[in-house]
């Protein structure tokens, strides 16, 4: 496959999509884009808006149709939101692309966002909610990924080298 993005990052929300795909972007000297952000600006509203006034199943669309577009005409590193791999068609726009999956155990995951009132899916029972997230998730990542990196225990910088690494990027 020619053109589209150097990378595209997958995994549950605080696996670090955001913070390793700008770190990777200045890395590579390319663009970063967030399929979030694209959602945010086309709509001019806040994601937790749509989810609440339109549900999931409309911001799921809304996010196929910023992944189609983005994979489409975005040459640089690509974040996609948690839940991305929810969505079949969202799926099949990653197919033979270089997506890396950022893994995490839940510890790791209850220390980063656990207690955010920015992220309600984990606000009441962080542990138990994480699992299930994962246990509903966890095979989807590993279906769109080409590689898996795990993020506990390392910085984002060190997240991203191994990302390049992995994904043989190194002298890209
Ligand atoms: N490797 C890491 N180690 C420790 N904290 C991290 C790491 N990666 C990200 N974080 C922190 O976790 C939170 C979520 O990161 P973010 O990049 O927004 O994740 P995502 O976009 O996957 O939801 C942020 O507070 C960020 O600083
Ligand atoms: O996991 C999810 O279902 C979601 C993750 C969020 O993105 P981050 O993974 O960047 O937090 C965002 O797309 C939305 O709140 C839904
Ligand atoms: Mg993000």
């Amino acid at each position: 496959m020619t053109g589209g993005p150097l990378v595209v990052l997958v995994g549950p929300m605080g696996s670090g999509k955001s913070t390793v795909g700008t770190l990777l972007a200045e890395r590579l000297g390319v663009p970063y884009r967030d399929t979030d952000a694209d959602i945010v600006a086309a709509e001019g509203r806040e994601i937790s808006d749509i989810f609440v006034e339109d549900g999931e199943e409309h911001f799921r669309a809304l996010e196929r149709a910023a992944v189609a577009t983005a994979v489409a005409e975005h040459g640089g590193v690509l974040a996609l939101g948690g839940g991305a791999v929810l969505d079949a068609g969202t799926r099949a726009l990653l197919a033979g692309r270089p997506v890396a999956y950022l893994s995490m155990d839940v510890e790791e995951a209850v220390r980063r966002v656990g207690l955010g009132a920015a992220r309600p899916l984990l606000a009441v029972n962080p542990r138990r909610q994480w699992r299930e997230l994962m246990d509903a998730r966890r095979h989807l990542y590993e279906e769109v990924a080409r590689v898996v990196v795990a993020t506990d225990a390392r910085t984002p910088e060190e997240v991203a080298e191994a990302v390049l690494d992995a994904l043989e990027l190194k002298d890209a």
